[in-house]
């Protein structure tokens, strides 16, 4: 079957996959396989297969934003692939885990503008148990601090004149915020599929918190590293 909109053909898709919004970061994991390949870069989708420790896996960019990581999601899980992991930055909300820490997302708020046209509002966005254990330990050895709890998934990047949702989050007690989870969550549970993530916080995103916003720093590039490693080491826990 093919996969009009990344491309791709189901049968060329194995049953794992990490994915990540930056197609140069897709690149970066796919130098990290064996025999890695390049299948297609159609948009913002850019997807490599490979092996990683004797695993075939696939890696895949989806690109910023739920309705376009939603599609790509979408069509990996109708091609055959039934977990994935995603390898993303995010904003903290806690000063526990400032820039350069890793957060495991267990669940995601739900946001973002394009879940509710999927599901009801009350069905949550929560990440699978196996995953969120495999990588927890796969995380186990990394350094520096690893930090796991529930995230907040919203589109809005920089703040218009409507206040963002931030602060009251914060108070809940929500860690980190991005901008793809509730629909990598929310798609996986319509089809089957399990799905986890872990991200690099690359700053604050409350604005009590947030100093200057810069997400090019070695402490930031080095935590990606970390994460992606982590993830690596959980695709191979999940295929066993
Ligand atoms: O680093 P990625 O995976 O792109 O994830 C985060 O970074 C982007 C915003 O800069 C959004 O896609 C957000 O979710
Ligand atoms: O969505 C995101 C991603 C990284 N950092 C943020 O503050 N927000």
């Amino acid at each position: 079957m093919y996969m009009p909109i990344i491309q791709v053909n189901s049968e060329d898709l194995p049953e794992l996959a990490i994915v990540c919004g930056d197609p140069r970061r897709a690149l970066a994991i796919s130098a990290k396989l064996q025999n890695a390949k390049e299948l297609s870069f159609a948009r913002e989708y850019r997807t490599f297969v490979g092996e990683y420790e004797g695993v075939r896996l696939a890696v895949v960019s989806h690109g910023v934003g739920c309705p376009g990581a939603a599609v790509c999601f979408d069509e990996l899980i109708r091609g055959g692939v039934k977990t994935l992991i995603r390898v993303g930055t995010a904003g903290s909300l806690t000063k526990d885990a400032p820039a350069g820490s890793l957060v495991i997302s267990v669940a995601a708020a739900r946001e973002d503008g394009l879940t509710k046209q999927l599901v009801p509002m009350g069905f949550p966005a929560i990440a699978d148990g196996s995953v969120v254990d495999a990588l927890t330990q796969a995380a186990a050895d990394a350094p520096g601090v690893v930090k796991k709890g529930i995230t907040v998934c919203i589109d809005a990047f920089f703040t218009g004149v409507v206040e963002l949702p931030h602060k009251q989050y914060k108070a809940a007690g929500a860690v980190a915020v991005e901008m793809e989870l509730a629909s990598l969550y929310v798609v996986a549970s319509l089809h089957g599929a399990r799905a986890g993530s872990i991200l690099a916080i690359d700053g604050f995103a409350d604005a009590d918190l947030a100093g200057e916003y810069d997400p090019h720093t070695d402490n930031v590039a080095q935590a990606i590293e970390r994460g992606i490693d982590v993830a690596l080491k959980a695709i191979v826990k999940l295929a066993s």
